[in-house]
């Protein structure tokens, strides 16, 4: 009887989920021990350990295949059967899958070890991207400085990838139609689990443009009067070089001298740190400080002894910041770059973010130990970092000692933070919206670099400091689209943060919607049990249940919203009208004009 059935189904699966355990920790190692020492040896290892694990999960694939488990009444047992049913990549005859993993890791270790040599000193080529390309775009204010080093980047990280790229794309997509997908895309989307997800983005950028497309006039101004008309015009494109980040994806490093109102003090938050003497680990130990405060749980003794938080001076590692969990419940990880900034203690609050949702979902079934959807697990540690960035918690931990707030501080304030966020959001939509159309085949090889730069010039508005042509293949000379690394997650996350900020402000009674002393952009969680203990059961469900429970568990809300980030952000925007108004700046951007180089 059915009763009986689903008995033996539930024996079987929790079975299931202690050996999928332990493949998963057994994973985490190969790739731990290849990614934090890049070897032919140790990439050899992780691919072998990669082919023995993925011949063990298709074998349990086809068991699970017998079970009804369709029919059961229990929903739990139901979702886990749902999501061991799909088995992903490996999936794909072991000939394949080995070619798809390795092209992968070939593409992903081209981009950690990709140097360039440096400008004006064509003698002196083992720059790497971080720290040496990265304080280039931090610092200099050179254009032709800036422009080389984003031309030999991208040619470097990208134009070498995209043979490997090309083969990664065929390879994916197949293994995608043995999961019953299409393709890739199809694939990727499904991953937040609600029928119109790809249409919720697109509203929500609608949304969201009007105050991006006035922040974009504004900085183009700021640049003009900067470096002047002949490098950037009144009304087109801004050009992607001089916006202080290599992909153009977050203007904090133009911030400085571009800010609204200049004369009002400057709170250099990394002055600070380097005037204090902070080290990496502090930043850490400052994070799980943080967490703690909030009744969240302390970094466990093994991921202080483990993690990998400054770049190794003997060895290639690949330096792009990730938080790891071993699935053995105790073992949880950092690897970072560590460079003792302001930007750098936002990333590593955002590495610590993940952590902490490793730990409050530990208990969870293997199966379940992943976030809400991929866009929730990217969220949690921007979040705390809203209120770590506040100058009421920058001023409790002695980092500024800007004065109380007044109309200009708080714009100057808002505007910092909006360099950040509102910016990423068409940059975010753009990497993923580039892929689906690559995975759906509607954007073929031949025009990859034409189409990707067709969607950064109508969302984002930027443009390539040189023509581009179909040698180069410039998406890759962004980590993500070379790791195999889904993006929409962020662009999910930007928005999500705030509406979770909102919710914990309110519950820290932080934040009330109509108090003037309560505002959003000054709210502070720290040390408030209250926001801590609701946020830790949001994060206890992990994906044992559709994202918007676990949204609604939090905010009240079942959906994902944009009027978090428009409340939040609101008197910038106004002040943004109104400056725009004043100086006359064209809103928006027209084409892009060839120019002869
Ligand atoms: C810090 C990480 C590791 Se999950 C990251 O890749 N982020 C964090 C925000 C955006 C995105 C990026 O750097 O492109
Ligand atoms: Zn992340």
């Amino acid at each position: 009887d059915l009763e009986a059935l689903e008995h033996e189904g539930r024996e079987y699966i929790t079975q299931l989920d202690k050996l999928t355990g332990m493949r998963r920790n057994r994973a985490s190692h190969a790739e731990w021990d290849y990614t934090s020492n890049i070897t032919k040896e140790n990439e050899e290892k992780k691919i072998q350990i990669q082919l023995e694990i993925s011949k063990q999960e298709k074998a349990a694939w086809g068991e699970t295949k017998m079970f009804q488990w369709q029919d059961y009444q229990d929903y739990t047992l139901r979702r886990m059967f749902k999501k061991y049913s799909q088995l992903g990549v490996a999936a794909l005859p072991d000939d394949k899958y080995e070619q798809l993993i390795k092209t992968i890791s070939d593409m992903e270790s081209n981009y950690a070890t990709s140097k360039i040599c440096a400008y004006g000193n064509p003698d002196k080529c083992d720059l790497e991207l971080e720290p040496d390309i990265t304080e280039i775009f931090t610092k200099s204010q050179n254009p032709e400085e800036l422009k080389h080093a984003w031309v030999e980047w991208h040619k470097a990280a990208g134009a070498r990838a995209r043979g490997n790229f090309t083969r990664y794309v065929e390879l994916d997509n197949e293994a995608a139609v043995l999961n019953d997908y299409k393709n890739v895309a199809e694939w990727w989307l499904s991953e937040y689990e609600v029928p119109d997800f790809e249409q919720q983005l697109a509203r929500l950028w609608e949304e969201l443009k009007p105050l991006y497309q006035q922040m974009h006039a504004y900085v183009r101004k700021r640049l003009r009067d900067k470096y002047g008309d002949h490098v950037v015009s009144a009304r087109g494109p801004i050009p992607a070089h001089l916006l202080g980040n290599m992909w153009a994806q977050t203007w904090n490093n133009i911030e400085s001298f571009t800010r609204p109102y200049p004369d009002k003090p400057e709170v250099d938050i990394t002055q600070a740190m380097k005037d204090q003497n902070y080290t990496a680990l502090k930043m850490f130990q400052m994070s799980d400080e943080f967490f703690r405060s909030l009744n969240l749980t302390a970094m466990p003794e093994l991921f202080w002894k483990n993690s990998i938080i400054e770049k190794p001076a003997d060895r290639e590692i690949v330096c792009h910041a990730s938080a790891w969990d071993f699935y053995d419940g105790e073992d949880f990880r950092i690897k970072m770059c560590t460079v003792v900034n302001m930007e750098n203690l936002r990333v590593v609050h955002h590495e610590m973010g993940h952590i902490q949702y490793y730990l409050q979902y530990r208990n969870q079934p293997v199966v379940f130990r992943a976030g809400a959807n991929p866009g929730f697990h990217e969220a949690v540690g921007d979040t705390i970092a809203l209120s770590v960035s506040s100058p009421k918690h920058l001023r409790r931990v002695g980092l500024s000692s800007g004065d109380a707030e007044d109309e200009q501080t708080e714009i100057n304030q808002l505007y910092k933070m909006g360099i950040d966020k509102i910016v990423f959001l068409p940059f975010a939509y753009t990497l993923d919206l580039f892929r689906y159309g690559v995975f759906r085949g509607t954007t073929s090889p031949d025009d990859y670099n034409c189409h990707f730069w067709h969607l950064r010039e109508m969302l984002q508005g930027v443009e390539p400091p040189v023509n581009r042509t179909e040698e180069d293949f410039d998406a890759a000379a962004k980590y993500h689209v070379s790791a195999d690394v889904e993006y929409a997650r962020y662009y999910v996350s930007f928005i999500i943060q705030f509406q979770f900020h909102r919710a914990l402000c309110r519950l820290a009674g932080e934040y009330a919607p109509d108090d003037p002393n309560k505002k959003l952009v000054d709210c502070d969680i720290y040390q408030s049990v209250e926001a801590g203990n609701a946020l830790g059961n949001m994060l206890k469900m992990g994906s044992s249940r559709p994202w918007p429970d676990a949204m609604e568990a939090l905010t009240g809300q079942r959906e994902m919203r944009a009027d978090g980030l428009l409340e939040y952000f609101k008197p910038l925007y106004e002040w943004l009208k109104a400056e725009n108004q004043r100086t006359g700046e064209h809103i928006g951007w027209e084409p892009s004009v060839v120019r002869e180089y």
